[in-house]
């Protein structure tokens, strides 16, 4: 697979603030690639960088094949043509239809008003909001509004779709909506989507391959299910903790433990493991009861993952055997009160 986009080494300062430190990283035609971080890790000064709205302090940053460091304006913009941009809060024009919000790209590329037509009409067909075409944005939901961003996004055919923070002012149903969406904007058009996100869902639904930045450097990245599944930092296991939610706190715990007078423990789940077996197992031979009290197991990146919280009830040594040979098959965490 060629690469669409490539960071080489890519530093960009702001003064004295380091947004962005050491960055490589390789996009390639046709994925899905999400780049997940908190606030101020430095994912709009990388949108920034791919878009050619910022140069680089250092290194290089390359937009199918053409390295933009040192390109004039004319030639960063032929490069800005093939890139497409989704918006977290939209920015459709108020005083515009949906038909007016999403032909305004063609205008101004000089498309003749039957091709325009024509385009529009396939673009809201697409993104399903045909309906719609005669409403002003103020009359729309905030789903069918990335509904029209994305069309217009899409109206003179990019290689390449970024969406940042496409889906933050959603509701969880109507992100799911969005995503779908952007899925088949990836399948069904073969466009080559990066995803600029602090949701681990947006990660979860569509990415291929992830990059975690933190701090302006990336400390992770591959295939979706490789980062998520083996997490090598902190801030990985933070996002994986928010989207499985596999572990009880606070006033869960609490809770759990007021009707549960044995052992807990919380052991992490993966596909490729045999924990059930092993399980089964382990506590017939040791006389250990077993309860489960608490977990999740999800899709993620084509495998499953998750954690179940159990309540082992019988003498500490036999307990501690199970919890023993739980730990040969995967990582197992006692819950002390
Ligand atoms: N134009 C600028 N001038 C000065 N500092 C900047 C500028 N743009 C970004 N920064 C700094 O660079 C760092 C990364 O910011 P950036 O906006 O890229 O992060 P982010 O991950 O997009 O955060 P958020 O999700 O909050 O937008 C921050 O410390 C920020 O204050």
């Amino acid at each position: 697979m060629s690469p669409v986009i490539e960071f080489r080494d890519v530093r960009k300062t702001f003064g004295a603030v380091t947004a962005l430190e050491g960055v490589d990283l390789t996009v390639d035609a046709g994925e899905v690639f999400a780049i997940i971080g908190y606030s101020g890790a430095g994912k709009s000064t990388l949108v920034r960088l791919i878009n050619a709205l910022e140069p680089v302090s250092s290194g290089r940053v390359l937009v199918d094949g053409t390295d933009l460091t040192g390109l004039g304006e004319r030639r960063l913009r032929e490069v800005r043509r093939g890139i497409g941009m989704v918006f977290q809060q939209f920015n459709l024009l108020r005083s515009r239809t949906v038909f007016g919000n999403v032909a305004y790209p063609l205008r101004i590329a000089g498309w003749n008003k039957a091709d325009r037509e024509r385009r529009v009409a396939e673009l809201l067909s697409f993104v399903g909001i045909t309906d719609k075409a005669w409403h002003y944005p103020d009359q729309l939901s905030g789903g069918q509004k990335q509904r029209v961003g994305i069309a217009r996004a899409l109206a003179t055919n990019p290689k390449i779709l970024l969406a940042d923070e496409s889906t933050s002012a959603l509701d969880p149903e109507t992100t799911g909506e969005v995503l779908r969406l952007l899925k088949r904007v990836n399948t069904e058009l073969g466009v080559t989507i990066v995803a600029i996100t602090h949701e681990m869902e947006v990660v979860r639904e569509i990415a291929d391959r992830v990059a975690v930045l933190d701090s302006g450097r990336i400390v992770e990245q591959g295939p979706v299910a490789e980062v998520f599944g083996s997490p090598r930092t902190e801030t990985t296991r933070r996002f994986v903790e928010t989207v499985l939610r596999d572990r009880p706190s606070g006033d869960d715990l609490a809770r759990i433990r007021a009707r549960h007078g044995g052992r807990l423990v919380t052991a992490r789940i993966r596909d490729d493991q045999r924990i059930g077996a092993v399980l089964s197992d382990a506590v017939a031979r040791h006389r250990v009861r077993f309860e489960i009290v608490y977990g999740g197991v999800k899709e993620l990146g084509g495998a499953s993952f998750g954690g179940l919280t159990l309540e082992l009830v019988g003498a500490d040594t036999d307990v501690d055997a199970v919890i023993a040979e739980l730990r040969e098959a995967t990582e197992v965490q006692e819950l002390i009160a």
